[in-house]
């Protein structure tokens, strides 16, 4: 399986397209819909998400509400388009217009100046509109789409928000997928902690309220993984390095780490190994998860335990110093809005990326262009594993 999402922030509508799902997969809108809806939300978002409400149109690759086995593409509409028909349309524009929102100014942190050097664009705004974080909507909607396929599989995943500015909750051990999943989405914040939600708010008011930005850590736990995905043999073939680059991807996220992470650091090898256990009824299991689900790049059949660390946001309201392209002078910039904490919608943002990387392990390992040839697959590979 591979994919690919396209389209400007503030440009008519985003696509994405899915090459290489199984036929026969069950797909309704409202799946997508769902997620959609989720990433728009949570504490701290700007004035965009007002003005959005993100629903998807497919396009090509389903009928009857199933997967046909070709290209799925799928379309969501940029509500906001209406606000910016001169500014982003497509026909060549006059030297008066083409400065209507022109960029001159690029913001520290974000991929104005980078971009535009590379591209040599003298409009910074030819490079805001595709780094926007805007394209994680797509992400989102492929994400359901893998996520679906997994929980006909029975594979399931959440994510929850570990910390937003140094605020920390607490996770209560060994909580399954569902736990989190019905914490999380009771929260504002995707906290499973409900004593920590409102410090995370407070945290994030007070930071808007002084001009500024602030990041956090979310955490993505899959479950019902069977042992063997990924592979040792090859270093681009292990599924946890594949998951820590679709992971680092998302749009401010610095950095990823696996169970307990980079902890390992400190801890002694009995804290770190997970001790292996046997019986008839489950097979192989490990008396603890601290590897966070791997060994050897593959998966080990424990739940899949990744966290990442999302960087604030870097549009702050309080400027830091930059330098006009123009002038070359130093300026400080304004801003007109911007999102003041985007770590809950980043934490449906992992989800989906998770989700996508292993669905797509799944699709490598089991034959998979029949869905239902493809599950009986799962289940004969599930039960051999048992018995080994
Ligand atoms: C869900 C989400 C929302 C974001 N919202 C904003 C925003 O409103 N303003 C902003 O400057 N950056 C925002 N970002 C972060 C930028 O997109 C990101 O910092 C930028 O693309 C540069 O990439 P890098 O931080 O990975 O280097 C958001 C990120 C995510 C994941
Ligand atoms: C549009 C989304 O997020 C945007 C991500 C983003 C950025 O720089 O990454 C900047 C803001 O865009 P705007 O300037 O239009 O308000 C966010 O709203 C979205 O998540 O759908």
């Amino acid at each position: 399986m591979r994919y690919f999402t396209a389209g400007e922030s503030h440009g008519p509508e985003l696509t994405a397209i899915i090459d290489g799902l199984p036929a026969g997969v069950p797909l309704s809108e409202e799946d997508v819909n769902h997620e959609l809806k989720r990433r728009q939300g949570g504490y701290g978002r700007g004035g965009r998400m007002l003005i959005e409400t993100d629903t998807v149109t497919f396009t090509s690759g389903l009928r009857h509400g199933e997967t046909l086995g070709s290209p799925l593409t799928m379309v969501v509409k940029n509500d906001d388009f209406k606000n910016w028909q001169t500014v982003m349309g497509i026909e060549p524009v006059d030297e008066r217009a083409k400065l209507k929102r022109r960029l001159s100014k690029p913001r520290p942190g974000h991929a104005d100046l980078v971009g535009g050097i590379k591209y040599q664009h003298d409009d910074l705004r030819n490079v805001l509109e595709r780094s926007s974080a805007r394209e994680t909507t797509m992400r989102v909607a492929i994400g359901a789409v893998c996520k679906r396929l997994l929980k006909e599989l029975g594979v399931e995943l959440a994510g929850h928000v570990l910390e937003i500015g140094g605020v920390k909750g607490t996770v209560p051990d060994k909580m399954t997928v569902a736990e989190i999943r019905e914490r999380a989405e009771a929260s504002a914040v995707r906290c499973v902690d409900p004593a920590v939600e409102p410090l995370m708010k407070q945290k994030i008011d007070e930071t808007k309220k002084a001009g500024n930005t602030i990041g956090g850590v979310v955490e993505v736990v899959v479950e019902g993984v069977p042992v063997g995905l990924g592979s040792h043999t090859q270093w681009d073939a292990k599924l946890d390095g594949k998951i820590a680059q679709a992971i680092m991807s998302i749009n401010a996220f610095k950095g990823v780490e696996f169970g307990v992470g980079f902890e390992a650091a400190r801890l002694p090898g009995s804290e770190v190994m997970d001790e292996i256990v046997w019986d008839e009824a489950t097979g192989y299991s490990r008396k603890s998860n601290h590897l966070g689900g791997f060994e050897g790049g593959m998966t080990n059949g424990m739940p899949i335990v990744v966290r990442g660390v999302m960087k604030p946001i870097p549009t702050l309201y309080k400027p830091l110093q930059s330098v006009d392209i123009d002038t070359k002078k130093p300026y400080k910039a304004s801003v007109e809005r911007s999102d003041s904490s985007a770590v809950p919608a980043a934490c449906v943002v992992a989800e989906a990326m998770v989700a996508i990387e292993v669905a797509k392990a799944m699709l490598d390992k089991f034959e998979s262009d029949s869905f239902a040839r493809m599950k009986n697959n799962v289940a004969d590979y599930r039960d051999y594993t048992l018995r080994f």
